[in-house]
Parts: C-alpha cells; structure tokens; sequence
C-alpha cells in the first residue's frame, strides 16, 4: 500500500533520514525506533506535512509530491503533539474536522462521530469541553479525528503516549480491528505496542532502516545467542567486555543479567528464547544481530 524508495531529508547540513526503502503492505505496520530516530519525521513526510529532499513514496496509486490533495483525503494523521480548540466541546471538535475533511452530509457526519465516540470510549464526553480533559480523553479524541472520513491509511505517532495501561490494551485492540480493512502505520519507541499488534515491523535508528520483515524472523536472528543467569556483581565488568549484556537486575545472590553471546557467557548461564525487546534492544543499542 505505501511504498518508499530512496527517501532522504536534510535539516540544514544534518541528514535526519538517510535512503530509506520501506514497503508497507496492507494491515498493521510497526515502525519502531529509538527518540530522535526520524520516525516523526517520516510520518510527516507521509501526510504531505513536510516534503523530502529527494526519494519516491508512492500511497496506494498515488504520488507524494503530485497527487497530495487526493493523498491527504485517504489518510488519516495521529500526530504525537496536537494542538486542539479548548472551548469547543468533543462532539463540536469531531464535527469541524469532519467538515473540513469533506463530509458534507450532515446527518453521515452525525452517525460516523456518534460511532467513532463510541469506539473510543468517550460517548459519555460528548458535551464536554476540550480544555477540562484529561491527557488520556485528549488523547482518544485524537483517534477519533484520525479515523474521521473512513481513511484507507491510518499514520498514528506515539499513540499510546499518555494512555494509562487499560486504555493502552483497548487502543491496541481498536487498531487490530481497524488493520483488517486499513493500512495502519504505528511509530513507537515501546516494544510492546509492536509486539502484540504488528505482524511486519520496521526498525529506524539514526535515519537508517536496521530491519524490515516480520517480528518472527528479526527474533530468529537471536536464536541461541540469549542467556541468563545471576552472577557476583564482581563478575559483571568482565561479562560486560566478553557479551552485550541487555539489561541486569540485582538479585538476592547477585545480578541478574540477560546477555547476547555466541557462546556459553559464564558457567551458570542457561539458554533461553529472544524475544522482540531482545532483538530491538541491539538494534536500538548499534549492535548487529545474526
Ligand atoms: N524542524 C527541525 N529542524 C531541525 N532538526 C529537526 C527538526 N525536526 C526534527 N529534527 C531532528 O531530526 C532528528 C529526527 O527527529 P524526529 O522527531 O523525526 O525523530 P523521532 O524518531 O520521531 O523521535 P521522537 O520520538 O523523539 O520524536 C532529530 O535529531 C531531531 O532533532
């Protein structure tokens, strides 16, 4: 559905996105990456926002760059920051943005804002002002103006930032259950927001695509090469020079530590399956894998 070749762009002398390939098929698509990784800056890209300096991306049959009016009506944008109307209640908010996306039947407008209320919990926020919600209610307001229109691409950024973890499972939910008709393109910086959602992913660290394919096979990549163990914390700064160890918990008998080796890291060590914070974690960290 999204296809990007040889995509770059330069603020002044700094290149924040370097060639990037990426094709983005229909379903969910996580684009993961470290803060300052250009994520923001690619969605920005893909909802005309800002142009690149050079590269082609193609949304469904169009071109970014010739056909951007008709581009903007098939997606539906998520920023990570929005400014919104405080005075204006939810239901009036919805009903703006709803006009100024081309829904002109009003009695249509109507119905899809009562639904999209509905799908994310604020029904009973219809009267309420903007400027009296919390971040959460801010939060899921801004869904529901994405999805305003039925747009065939949904680009979300940090999504789930300000959610609390209840609203977080359903959002994930909502966005499953959207991806089954859209294209949904997700950036985050937490693993878990890929993890349950994305079968295809992206990582982005520095402007430069790492990995793209399936969460499945980016873990393979580690396969036998994860351990864990405890050991004394006066062995951590050897295993630290011999392994990459991702992360350590100090532990009753000692540290925890969960490390990448080819080899057995230490006597104690026992071998167990990577998972996808695992696989990001080198990545994010400038470490390869395979
Ligand atoms: N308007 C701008 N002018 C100059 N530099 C910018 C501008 N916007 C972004 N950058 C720089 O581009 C790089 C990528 O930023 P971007 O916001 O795209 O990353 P990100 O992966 O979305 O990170 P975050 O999650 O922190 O927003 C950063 O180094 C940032 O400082």
């Amino acid at each position: 559905m999204i296809s990007i070749d040889r995509l770059t762009k330069s603020y002044s002398s700094a290149k924040v996105l370097k060639e990037i390939c990426l094709h983005i098929p229909h379903g969910m698509f996580g684009l993961l990456g470290p803060n300052g990784a250009g994520k923001t800056t690619l969605m920005h890209i893909l909802v005309t926002l800002i142009t690149a300096n050079s590269g082609t991306v193609t949304i469904g049959d169009y071109t970014l760059g010739k056909h951007d009016r008709e581009i903007r009506k098939i997606i539906g944008f998520l920023p990570q920051e929005f400014g919104m109307y405080n005075k204006l209640t939810a239901w009036e908010y919805l009903d703006l943005i709803g006009t100024l996306k081309g829904m002109k039947i009003s009695r249509a407008r109507r119905l899809a804002i009562a639904d999209l209320l509905e799908q994310v919990n604020l029904a009973g926020e219809a009267r309420k002002k903007i400027g009296s919600m919390s971040g959460g209610m801010r939060r899921r307001l801004g869904i529901a103006q994405a999805l305003l229109g039925d747009p065939l691409v949904i680009v979300a950024d940090e999504p789930t930032v300000g959610l609390d973890p209840e609203e977080r499972l359903r959002f994930r939910n909502l966005l499953r259950s959207w991806s089954l008709e859209k294209t949904v393109l997700l950036s985050t910086h937490i693993v878990s927001d890929i993890e349950d959602t994305c079968d295809r992913l992206a990582v982005l660290r520095s402007g430069v695509v790492l990995y793209t394919g399936t969460q499945p096979d980016l873990i393979l990549q580690l396969q036998g090469k994860m351990w864990t163990g405890v050991v004394h914390a006066e062995e951590l700064p050897a295993i630290k020079k011999r392994t990459l160890v991702l992360s350590s918990r100090r532990d009753r008998d000692g540290e925890e530590v969960r490390v990448v080796s080819e080899e057995l890291p230490f006597p104690e060590a026992r071998s167990v399956y990577p998972n996808l914070e695992d696989a990001y974690m080198v990545l994010a960290g400038g470490g390869k894998l395979g």
